[in-house]
């Protein structure tokens, strides 16, 4: 991910590293010498056998000292895995590493602090649900409440200040209905698509979703085995759980495993960060890697206000006796904000310092397509077709950033009204509230090319796994597939304006200032 701070690298930090281990002399440490340490004035926590003193680096976690400290004694290499690349701990500062837990001591170690207790209006304890009985994508949520301690559900469940954004997502595909045709013979039907030329079965994909790991231990490399085997295609974020390169390698093999035939690709997702040698260095480790495209985030100069984030922080740090983190700040021009879980202070991880200018030197390191994420208006859809991207993909990030932003579905009609040649001259993809293969087909009548869905597929990881990503991608398919016939269409090409009515969310669209004086008159 490449753009960590404030803990800088430090080569001098001793040997953190898997591979710098094994040829070094290192003492053992004992379990209950290191359980001793579980303090703000020592703090020690072992990942992967290995003793680290991160007492001087409580204050500097991006997630908080909180977190941590429920670590500190204990063994936190499955949380640690959870959330982050093995090669964070390269970032602890100087001198941390200690050295080597002798394995026969383990059991001395002190037992992580559990996560808070799941709250009675969210995730009940229970039973996940066979997944037989999820037969509708939102199914997933309720199944994956079961197993989703209360911090990671808030983190993907979670939306930008009342939830309103998140509201109109999910709303508005219902505004719009069908205005079906009969007697078509429609016994056949391919739901055939593409994304930048790569072909799918499916006008559909899994959205860019950051710390996969919460969903899953195996995380991004389960998602992309499980897309790859329906033949979707997928994003990959910056803020992955696992290396940008491991994701693809996982992604490589499976496919090679299915003897070559899965039509998947992936596309990476880029946050810009302030630092351009950093960026320079997560567009090549991309290119390296092979992904098929570009997608910039532009919607997330800064983050969002994710309120139920902010009172969880709070509640932590009151419940752990550390000083309470009202509202985050940053020094002038730094972004005070990780996309991350959580929502906390990285500073420079996004830049809120980008322009359309940027596009330029990014096009020289990327060769390839790229597309931006978070378009919300006609404007800067017609801009983005000045600057030369192949797509755009018109988002609010799921209702996680600018409360009241408008739905996918809003700037879609907004781009046929104001500017409908942008439909001809790049792809328009959609995401945001999509729940149900008929809203896709609407979509596409209204002339989106594909179709990102999130929450879904990260609720179907957490409780199923690769199977319920597979389950997931076959239920919409199939809803797809029905209401491609009811509406008496048998390819997508075949999908068009007039099979929907759209008039209720017409009237809610926005009017140049000048109409709004007409009518006045
Ligand atoms: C030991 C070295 C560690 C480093 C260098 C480190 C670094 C970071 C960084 C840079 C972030 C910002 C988001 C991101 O880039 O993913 C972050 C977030 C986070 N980290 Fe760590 N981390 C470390 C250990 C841990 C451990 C052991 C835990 C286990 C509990 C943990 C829990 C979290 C959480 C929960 C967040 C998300 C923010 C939140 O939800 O409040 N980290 N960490
Ligand atoms: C848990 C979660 C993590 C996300 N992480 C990212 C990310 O790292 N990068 C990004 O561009 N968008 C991210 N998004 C936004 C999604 O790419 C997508 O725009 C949104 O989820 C679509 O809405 P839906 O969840 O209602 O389907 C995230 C969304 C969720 C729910």
């Amino acid at each position: 991910m490449g753009s960590r701070s404030p803990c800088s690298r430090s080569p001098a930090a001793g040997p953190t590293t898997r591979e710098s281990l094994v040829a070094i002399d290192i003492s053992m440490m004992d379990g209950a010498e290191v359980s001793k340490h579980n303090s703000k004035q020592s703090c020690w926590i072992v990942i992967d056998l290995r003793v680290y003193d991160i007492t001087s680096f409580l204050q500097q976690h991006p997630g908080g000292e909180a977190v941590l400290l429920k670590q500190g004694g204990a063994d936190a290499t499955s949380e640690f895995n959870k959330l982050h690349p093995p090669d964070y701990v390269d970032d602890l500062p100087q001198g941390s590493y200690l050295g080597n837990l002798d394995p026969a001591t383990a059991k001395g170690l002190r037992k992580p602090t559990p996560p808070a207790p799941a709250p009675s209006s969210s995730p009940a304890a229970g039973k996940v649900p066979d997944l037989a009985l999820c037969v509708r994508a939102s199914d997933f949520e309720e199944a994956a409440k079961v197993v989703l301690n209360r911090k990671s559900w808030i983190y993907v469940s979670s939306s930008a200040n009342s939830g309103l954004s998140l509201r109109g997502n999910l709303d508005d595909w219902s505004r719009v209905t069908f205005r079906p045709r009969v007697l078509r013979n429609v016994e056949v039907v391919d739901a055939q698509s593409s994304i930048l030329g790569h072909p799918t079965p499916h006008p559909f994909y899994a959205s860019a979703m950051g710390t996969l790991g919460v969903a899953h231990a195996e995380a991004e490399p389960e998602l992309v085995r499980a897309v790859a085997r329906r033949g979707a295609h997928a994003v990959i974020s910056t803020a992955s759980t696992r290396a940008t390169g491991q994701i693809m390698q996982a992604f490589e093999e499976e496919s090679r495993r299915l003897g070559g035939v899965s039509p998947s690709r992936l596309f990476f997702q880029l946050y810009l960060p302030d630092d351009r040698a950093k960026a320079l260095a997560i567009i090549e480790t991309a290119k390296r890697a092979g992904y098929k495209g570009l997608w910039i985030t532009v919607d997330l100069p800064v983050l969002g206000k994710r309120t139920a984030d902010r009172r969880l922080q709070a509640e932590e740090a009151l419940s752990l006796g550390v000083s309470v983190e009202s509202v985050p700040q940053a020094s002038e021009g730094e972004n005070p904000y990780t996309p991350g879980a959580g929502g906390r202070v990285v500073a420079g991880r996004v830049s809120a310092r980008t322009t359309w200018d940027d596009l330029k030197w990014i096009r020289e390191a990327w060769q390839g397509p790229i597309v931006l994420k978070g378009i919300q208006c006609a404007e800067d859809a017609k801009l983005a077709v000045e600057y030369g991207c192949q797509a755009i993909l018109l988002s609010n990030h799921g209702g996680r950033q600018l409360h009241t932003a408008p739905s996918s579905l809003t700037t879609l009609l907004e781009i046929r009204t104001y500017c409908p040649e942008v439909l001809e001259k790049l792809e328009v993809y959609v995401d945001g509230g999509l729940r149900d293969g008929a809203d896709i087909l609407k979509a596409i009548c209204l002339g989106a090319k594909s179709v990102g869905v999130g929450r879904p597929f990260f609720y179907a990881m957490a409780a199923y796994g690769a199977a319920g990503v597979e389950r997931c991608i076959d239920i919409l398919a199939e809803e797809l597939a029905t209401a491609m016939r009811l509406v008496g269409i048998t390819s997508l090409d075949q999908a068009r304006p007039e099979m929907v009515n759209a008039s209720r969310l017409l009237n809610d669209m926005w009017r140049p200032e000048k109409q709004f004086a007409q009518s006045r008159l």
